[in-house]
């Protein structure tokens, strides 16, 4: 990875519950990153993967010892209840204090783990987020929604608890494999359609550099999303408005990951299935120009994402997942749907016939 910018300092802005996001190169082994938690009880949770590269300069840098971390298989199904129960029995066994921190080294995986694990552990402990993947430093990593997945849906158990800090190390990036790099560049595309046509038309010009991991330019994509989501949260913690917007694709994205039972379709790469089929409904609207969907769908491909669905699945499935997506309201579906790039809406403004046109056109087997 090439040159980077220096530290930079975010706020997430929620009166006594605020916290920082620290953005820079080699934050990671370096004490001073994690002032607030001195002299604090930790215990640290990670897995395989990120123990492998990470954790001793973590460990030395926060003086923990073996028996303060605790490693797990990497992968989407961590986020279980099975995983929440071991790592609750194993604070217990190590009598983690009620004033002690957790701290969450690795991808979203661990983080969304971790983070709902201290919101019920003795009714709720802080936690600390160290990202190492792109998707969790611009996304996952922020805003506090936690939780664990069920077979029935993706992320249906959970609860808002906000991590006290943020270490965004972006020199952990040059060891992410080039699937998961591209995982996390579906979030940042997201971010882009979804509320700053500015940022869209500069991911069109920088996208070969950053998929080169250029350092700069990963700076700066981590510190735009981050600021975007920090505001949206602060405005909006719990998503009773705007902060949906931040879920534009993910229906659709959720019923890929449900379906195919989490894993086998990294979240990125349903999400970007999810940001075409919104921009297909979204044109059906009458809303959103065909020209600009197409700039949309065109910078998912040029990111080396998918932009169908699994081929073994129906409208039928899309139909079965997206009943249980956590923004029906009133027992109506509502979307984030485009207007322009630049700008989403939540709507449940379509009909079920234009969903179901949308749903066709990109399931390539007949309905059940
Ligand atoms: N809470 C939120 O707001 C939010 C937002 C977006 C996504 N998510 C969730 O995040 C999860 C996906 O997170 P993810 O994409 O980080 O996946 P992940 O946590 O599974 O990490 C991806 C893979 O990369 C490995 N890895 C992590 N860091 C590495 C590094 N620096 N170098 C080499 N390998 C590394 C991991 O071991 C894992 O195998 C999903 O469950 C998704 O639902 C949550
Ligand atoms: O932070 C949010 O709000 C998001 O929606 C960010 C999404 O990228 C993320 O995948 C989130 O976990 C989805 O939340 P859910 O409430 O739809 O499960
Ligand atoms: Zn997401």
């Amino acid at each position: 990875m090439t040159q980077h910018l220096n530290t930079r300092v975010l706020n997430v802005d929620l009166g006594t519950r605020s916290y920082p996001i620290r953005i820079g190169a080699r934050l990671l082994a370096d004490p001073a990153s994690y002032r607030e938690l001195h002299g604090r009880p930790l215990k640290l949770i990670t897995d395989h993967n990120v123990a492998a590269q990470y954790l001793a300069p973590v460990c030395a840098a926060l003086k923990l010892s073996d028996a303060d971390v605790l490693s797990l298989p990497p992968g989407e199904a961590t986020k279980s209840w099975a995983k929440v129960e071991q790592v609750l029995d194993w604070l217990l066994e190590h009598r983690l204090p009620r004033d002690g921190v957790l701290v969450a080294l690795g991808g979203g995986v661990i983080g969304d783990l971790a983070g709902f694990v201290a919101a019920i552990y003795q009714r709720g402990i802080d936690f600390t987020q160290i990202p190492t993947t792109l998707l969790a430093q611009v996304d996952s990593s922020v805003g506090g929604k936690t939780g664990i997945n069920h077979a029935r849906g993706k992320n249906m158990i959970g609860a808002f608890h906000q991590p006290r800090l943020v270490i965004s190390d972006l020199a952990t990036l040059s060891s992410l494999s080039r699937r998961e790099l591209l995982s996390g560049m579906a979030e940042v595309i997201k971010y882009a359609m979804l509320g700053d046509a500015d940022f869209f038309g500069w991911l069109e010009h920088n996208l070969d550099p950053l998929l080169a991991l250029d350092g700069n330019r990963l700076a700066e994509v981590v510190e735009r999303c981050c600021a975007m989501k920090a505001q949206i949260v602060a405005a909006d913690e719990r998503e009773s408005g705007r902060r949906a917007l931040l879920n534009l694709g993910h229906t659709f994205a959720h019923a890929i990951e449900t379906h195919s039972g989490y894993g086998q379709w990294l979240h990125g790469e349903a999400v970007a299935v999810g940001l075409c089929m919104a921009c297909n409904l979204s044109v059906r609207l009458g809303w959103l120009g065909e020209d600009e969907a197409q700039r949309c769908i065109a910078l998912v491909r040029r990111a080396g994402l998918p932009t169908t669905p699994p081929a073994d699945m129906t409208v039928d499935d899309f139909h079965e997942h997206m009943q249980l997506d956590k923004k029906v309201q009133g027992g109506k579906l509502r979307l984030i749907l485009m207007r322009s790039i630049g700008e989403a809406v939540v709507s449940a403004d379509f009909t079920p016939e234009l969903l179901d046109d949308t749903l066709s056109r990109f399931c390539r087997i007949e309905a059940k």
